[in-house]
């Protein structure tokens, strides 16, 4: 039996409910996806109250070396961060490394007035593939941030300069050569555990909202059985089977 169709807003409101490990179980099952559309190396610096997962359209954001010849964007990033969306900041590739701490750029992306400003406009939280700064400042406004590592320099206008908005990102994934693209409006969904993207266009979202609920009950009861002394391979064989 199918359900109607759910719209987006419903979506995003039923993965504020679960974690990105239960959408990257989804990822992995309904599409194959090994990675579970997850990005490794991003640590959670500051956490929304009451913490819960953050989920939101990717509104991304490009920055680039200074001597990069594409011109600076007009306006400030910041200033048009769309409401309900997740700020995605990103280097471009000549910038990342592939081991810690992922990027060359020693200064910090993004700090306390970005995340003042995001919030103002309705963010949900802000994903940097670099480093932030200020983590006092975040934490008090209760406004969710990942990145790679921290620092105490700004890097916008000193170091580089932001290139594009709404524009596909290019990220390293820590294996030689492997990029993943995030492209703007893609969800994503944010918890302690790390960060999770869906590429919206290539997956049905439907299919991974309706998996989502059955893994989750079928592993609370595996869980139990385990508690109460059954083997890790007859519980899951038992809960997993059809899913
Ligand atoms: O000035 C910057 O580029 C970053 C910063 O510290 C802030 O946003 O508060
Ligand atoms: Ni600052």
């Amino acid at each position: 039996m199918s359900s109607a169709p759910i719209t987006i807003s419903e979506i995003i409101q039923t993965l504020t409910e679960y974690t990105p490990c239960d959408v990257s179980d989804a990822l992995q099952k309904v599409h194959s996806l090994k990675d579970g559309g997850n990005f490794p190396n991003l640590t959670r610096y500051s956490e929304s109250f009451p913490s819960k997962t953050t989920v939101g359209p990717a509104y991304t954001v490009l920055f680039a070396p200074l001597d990069d010849p594409r011109p600076k964007v007009p306006q400030h990033y910041i200033d048009v961060v769309p409401e309900n969306s997740v700020v995605v900041i990103a280097l471009t590739k000549d910038l990342q490394v592939n081991y810690a701490p992922y990027t060359t750029v020693n200064n910090a992306l993004y700090g306390g007035l970005m995340s003042t400003r995001a919030q103002y406009l309705g963010a949900k939280g802000s994903i940097i593939f670099g480093r932030i700064r200020d983590l006092e400042e975040h934490r008090g406004l209760k406004y969710p941030v990942y990145a790679y590592g921290t620092a105490t320099a700004a890097a916008n206008g000193s170091v580089v300069k932001c290139i594009g908005i709404n524009v596909p990102l290019e990220i390293n994934v820590g294996t030689t050569g492997v990029y993943e693209q995030i492209n703007p409006n893609d969800l994503i969904i944010a918890d302690e555990n790390g960060v999770v993207r869906i590429p919206t266009k290539s997956v049905n979202l439907q299919k991974i909202i309706e998996y989502i609920p059955k893994r989750v009950d079928a592993d609370q009861n595996t869980a139990r059985d385990i508690a109460e002394g059954v083997a890790v391979a007859t519980a899951q064989k038992k809960y997993r089977a059809g899913l």
